[in-house]
């Protein structure tokens, strides 16, 4: 242990401190900071305890980073001792450690301390969990490999919460369960299959797909238009998403006209599939395309059975069996080809044949047997939703079980409605809606989105219970999502400084830090003409040392710098040894100041040094050294403007006067505080805003010219610029002086 060095760290600063006191800021600084000061002055963590002070200006300024550092002090029994106190009497690795003197009985006897842990735990909550402050947190993970910054509301994982608790001396128990008493689930769900006998009948519901440009929508518009033709309503046709077509027969057929694959898709991603039947469109001309490939697909894997409507055969280059054809290598078999697949020749465009289309669909619906059970409590699928200007938000939806009627109280997502209104298509009012009916709904609090299943619940206030249990299960999804991200990161950070510590642990400190340093070089100092481009302050330093342990806290304490916003401080240089004349290059180079740390600079070495102009600054005292620094760095900080208010007057009257040929507005004033001084600046405020700064061109007391007035006094003043000037406005009197900035980075001395 080298004196000198312990009298630098220990003697200055005046606030003496106890070694509890210096583990206690140890905690902060990643328990290395007790190890770091150890290492400085080349003794151990032990040896620290027996000079019994030192300083917490010392300490704070310790490295906080020491990548290769293995976390563990030295187990000397003082040490151990000191831990045992830290960690409490009840902490089972302390007591271990106690040495063979002592029986660990009464510690068995004692009961642990029982703490409930939940996943997301914050440092502030554990602690309270424990009932202990964070400090007690940060002790209890020292020594761990646990190397992030923690503050109060870091997040801990749950490995991490363990092991605070473990090593506090306590055990653990999950809070989850308890949790999930107190939020039992309050969802709905859909209800179980009805019994067949109540089922009835009910129209198909069907969708319309096909390739890009083959005629679904003109399709649709013409099945929409047959139906406004032939229906008495004769209302406007609105576009819902869905519409019913009425067959001359009295059967029903509900289209839904949602762009083809989207609606499909989402609907049978969220398991709501509404389609019962597939309408594969396929222009004649064109054949078989890649979205009509998709779209068998599609209706393949839902089980959803198709007719084909070869369309555009009004025209001349029509060829409706190649079509066919095609279509067997997709395992579509026409009626025509020997399957069961049921083909229509149409043209969308002219009307023609859409009788049949209906027709086919018809009858593939009566061998299907499409039944729904039209009481109990409804079910349905939002088709789309919109906020319309005078019914607000509405929806549009498929019911799928139980009729639906005004004063249903229904669900969908996050959102519920007590249904106020119904309409159809045609924006006419509807009393009822049952299985396969296409429905606006009015009523909802909120918009529920597209595809999302519509569920009737017993009461509003039911509603409302089952809206909220949905959003804590997505706020909860949505935490456990964010703690995923976080552990995710966190454990990259622990991985990279991992890799970084076994990549250089071969190396000596003095090696690691030239690898940092050039790592980091892009931070590093730049030549003066590089500078000139960038206008950032910047102080390049060489430094210097006698020894490994000085120049490496020197270096840990240069890495506390903060004030990068003020000045850049710049390492272009550190070694140990005397200033060389090397080191005066640099110093020129790149218009730096050289530091050395009880090293000398020989009488050559200061006399160029002199004769260049440059700074070389020799300390044996640590503080000193930063003092210096400091002083460096304020010394290249511009000088800042600050205001000094000297008095202020509120106007009372306004009048003119005529100076030459010129009228010039004059205040008169009275002086409310301080006073006006003619040769300070002045300032006029109306309201909040300021019309003018300047000087006065006069300052008059009745009719006397003055330099200044005092409280309470009256004047009359007039402006450098013409202002009109208000009663009421105000008239401040200050000075500006200008002010040295400070540093403001506190390396702690
Ligand atoms: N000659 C003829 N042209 C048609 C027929 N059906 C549609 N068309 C035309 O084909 C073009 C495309 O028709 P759309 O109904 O827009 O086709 P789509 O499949 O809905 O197209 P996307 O919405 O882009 O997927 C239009 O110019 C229609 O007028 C038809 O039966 N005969």
């Amino acid at each position: 242990m080298n004196p000198t060095w312990i009298r630098q760290w220990v003697e200055y600063p005046p606030a003496m401190i106890t070694v509890k006191a210096l583990l206690r800021v140890e905690r902060v600084l990643r328990s290395r900071a007790a190890v770091g000061l150890a290492r400085a002055l080349r003794c151990d963590v032990a040896h620290l305890a027996q000079c019994r002070a030192v300083t917490t200006r010392c300490v704070s300024l310790l490295p906080l980073h020491y990548p290769n550092w293995t976390c563990s002090p030295p187990h000397t029994r003082h040490h151990t001792r000191l831990l045992a106190t830290k960690h409490g009497k009840s902490s089972g690795k302390s007591q271990d450690k106690k040495g063979p003197g002592r029986t660990p009985k009464p510690q068995q006897k004692q009961e642990k301390q029982e703490v409930e842990i939940k996943q997301r735990m914050t440092v502030s909550e554990l602690a309270q969990a424990m009932k202990k402050d964070v400090d007690h947190v940060y002790e209890a993970l020292l020594n761990t490999s646990m190397d992030l910054d923690l503050e109060p509301d870091s997040l801990l994982t749950e490995e991490w919460i363990k092991d605070a608790v473990k090593r506090s001396g306590m055990k653990y128990k999950w809070a989850k369960l308890s949790e999930s008493k107190v939020r039992e689930n309050k969802d709905v769900e859909r209800q179980p299959p009805p019994d067949p006998a109540v089922l009835v009948s009910r129209p198909p519901v069907v969708t319309i797909m096909g390739h890009v440009d083959h005629g679904k929508t003109t399709l649709l518009d013409s099945l929409r238009k047959t139906q406004v033709a032939a229906s008495e309503a004769g209302g406007i046709t609105q576009h819902i998403g869905a519409f019913l077509v009425q067959l001359p027969s009295g059967e029903k057929i509900t289209f839904l006209d949602t762009p083809g694959h989207a609606a499909f898709s989402s609907m049978r991603a969220r398991g709501t599939l509404v389609t019962d039947i597939v309408i594969l469109v396929v222009a004649a001309e064109d054949g078989v395309m890649k979205q009509t490939v998709e779209s068998i697909q599609h209706s393949q894997k839902a089980k959803v059975p198709i007719i084909v409507a070869v369309n555009k055969c009004d025209k001349l280059e029509a060829e409706p069996v190649r079509v066919k054809q095609e279509l067997l290598a997709h395992d579509v078999v026409c009626e025509e080809l020997g399957g069961d697949v049921q083909a229509v020749h149409v043209s969308a465009l002219k009307g023609e044949n859409l009788l049949e289309l209906a027709e086919a669909t018809v009858a593939l619906a009566e061998l299907l047997e499409l039944k729904g059970d039209p009481k109990g409590l409804v079910e349905g699928t939002v088709i789309e939703s919109l906020t319309d200007k005078g019914k607000g938000p509405v929806t549009s939806a498929i019911i799928q079980r139980g009729t639906l009627r005004k004063g249903s109280v229904l669900v969908a997502g996050k959102a519920w409605a007590k249904v106020r209104f119904l309409f159809d298509e045609n924006g006419l009012p509807m009393k009822e809606a049952g299985p396969s009916v296409a429905v606006v709904i009015s009523g909802w609090k909120e918009l529920p989105s597209a595809g999302e299943e519509i569920l009737e619940v017993e009461s509003e206030q039911r509603a409302r219970e089952v809206v909220e249990w949905r959003a804590y299960v997505e706020e909860q999804e949505r935490q456990n999502q964010d703690l995923q991200v976080i552990q995710a990161k966190q454990q990259e950070h622990l991985d990279s400084y991992r890799k970084e510590k076994e990549e250089l642990a071969h190396l000596t400190w003095y090696q690691r830090r030239r690898v940092r340093y050039k790592a980091d070089k892009h931070r590093m100092a730049m030549r003066p003409s590089e500078k000139a481009e960038s206008q950032e302050l910047t102080l390049p330093l060489i430094i210097k040392g006698d020894m490994d342990g000085s120049l490496e806290a020197i270096l840990d304490i240069l890495e506390t710098y903060d004030a990068d916003e003020q000045c850049h401080l710049e390492i272009v240089h550190f070694g140990v040894g005397d200033i060389s004349e090397n080191d005066l290059n640099l110093a020129e180079t790149f218009s730096g100041t050289v530091y050395g740390f009880n090293v000398k600079a020989s009488k050559a070495v200061l006399q160029s040094a002199g004769k260049r102009s440059l700074s070389v600054k020799l300390h044996s005292v640590i503080y000193k050294l930063f003092d210096d620094l400091k002083d460096e760095l304020t010394s290249r900080l511009p000088h800042t403007l600050e205001e000094n208010v000297i008095g202020e007057a509120s106007v009372l009257a306004t009048f003119e006067v005529t100076e030459g040929k010129r009228k010039v507005g004059v205040a008169g004033c009275r002086v409310l505080r301080g006073q006006l001084d003619r040769r300070m600046k002045f300032r006029l405020i109306r309201g909040r805003d300021v019309l003018w700064e300047g000087s006065l061109t006069t300052l008059k007391h009745h009719k006397d010219a003055v330099t200044t007035v005092k409280t309470g006094m009256e004047c009359g003043l007039s402006l450098d610029q013409d202002i009109d000037f208000r009663p009421g406005d105000e008239i401040v009197c200050y000075e500006e002086t200008e002010k040295q900035q400070k540093i403001s980075w506190d390396p702690g001395f």
